[in-house]
């Protein structure tokens, strides 16, 4: 045998094998969605996704500090307003300020002050129509008014506290807007955006939807969520973020777009790249793991190690409080 041929040496031993991983896991990279409701009390499991719950702020709190205890360093909020006809063509309670989005921000900061508090901002959860954006009477995008109130969203997320605003909306321009609202209001200096950049549509989002109750009334996403082939999309959306002055950048879907994970390392190499493991992947590995297909704590490893070999720094996960516990072991 040649001497070259011998790698076998390289990797004999388990200290070993995690000698050779370029970048471990660690839990300040790990950034848990919260599902927050407007019933102060509510604390219901969402069927679609295992071990997580809708909250109302007062039973948030508590859960959260069990996790913040575990280590855990950052959350990203996504509000699921359940209250009967708040509603509308505009997405209104969007930022109510007695919304679930606006009370968790304040609870959470006044409780754990260490915790990075991270806001998803969009309208589909609030918009009678159920898409992204405010639309015109035929139903398609109004580019202008979904840009102007998406950083209005923004903007007031981090009036009332939130570290970090990370629209998912996918309109063109909504960076850009953000960033000079956010200037405007004199908060871009301690406000971390970051563009959900790559974002594409597919089959991926179910079980988010159905705990968010944010499908859309009719219709699909097709029109601003990027198409699942679109690779060359991806890239200009990427320098268009950067130019529009994102702060860092997401990459959603993970697992199944980790190609674009690595492009966006390469053209996004100043920035802190973030991937998202949406809830269909998620759900996925729970749903093999239950059929016996695969071990949930080994699959899982071997998917965020995938996100960190293509090049991702930070990790939206429903896997971080068993990351938590899983990163304590040896
Ligand atoms: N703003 C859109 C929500 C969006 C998917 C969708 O419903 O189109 C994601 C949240 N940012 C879903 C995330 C997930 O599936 O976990
Ligand atoms: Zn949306």
């Amino acid at each position: 045998t040649q001497i070259s041929s011998i790698l076998q040496g390289g990797y004999n031993h388990p200290l070993l094998r995690s000698w050779q991983h370029e970048r471990r896991l660690h839990k300040d990279m790990f950034i848990f969605p919260l599902f927050v409701t407007d019933d102060p009390e509510e604390e219901t499991p969402i069927d679609s996704l295992p071990n997580i719950k809708r909250f109302g702020v007062n039973k948030l709190i508590p859960y959260v500090g069990t996790l913040v205890k575990k280590g855990l360093r950052a959350v990203i909020l996504f509000g699921v307003p359940l209250k009967e006809g708040i509603k509308d063509p505009e997405g209104t309670a969007a930022d109510d300020p007695e919304g679930p989005v606006i009370l968790a921000i304040k609870a959470l900061k006044k409780a754990y002050p260490d915790l990075y508090i991270m806001c998803d901002v969009c309208l589909c959860e609030y918009t009678s129509h159920g898409h992204c954006g405010i639309l015109y009477e035929d139903g398609s995008i109004n580019n202008k008014l979904s840009v102007r109130r998406i950083a209005a969203v923004a903007v007031n997320y981090a009036k009332a506290g939130a570290n970090s605003v990370a629209p998912s909306d996918m309109m063109d321009g909504r960076i850009r807007a953000i960033k000079q609202g956010l200037i405007d209001a004199g908060l871009a200096h301690k406000t971390f955006v970051m563009s959900y950049a790559a974002k594409f549509s597919g089959n991926l989002y179910g079980p988010f939807r159905d705990a968010a109750c944010s499908s859309p009334g009719q219709g699909d996403r097709k029109c601003y969520q990027l198409p699942s082939g679109g690779k060359g999309l991806a890239r200009r959306a990427l320098l268009r973020d950067m130019n529009e002055g994102t702060d860092g950048v997401i990459v959603k879907p993970s697992t199944f777009y980790l190609d674009i994970v690595r492009d966006s390392a390469e053209i996004c190499s100043d920035y802190p790249i973030c991937c998202y493991h949406v809830s269909g992947e998620y759900a996925m590995l729970h749903a093999a793991a239950e059929k016996g297909i695969c071990d949930l704590k080994t699959i899982a490893f071997e998917a965020h190690h995938g996100f960190l070999r293509a090049g991702a720094r930070l990790i939206i996960s429903y896997f971080t409080p068993e990351f938590l516990d899983w990163l304590n072991e040896p």
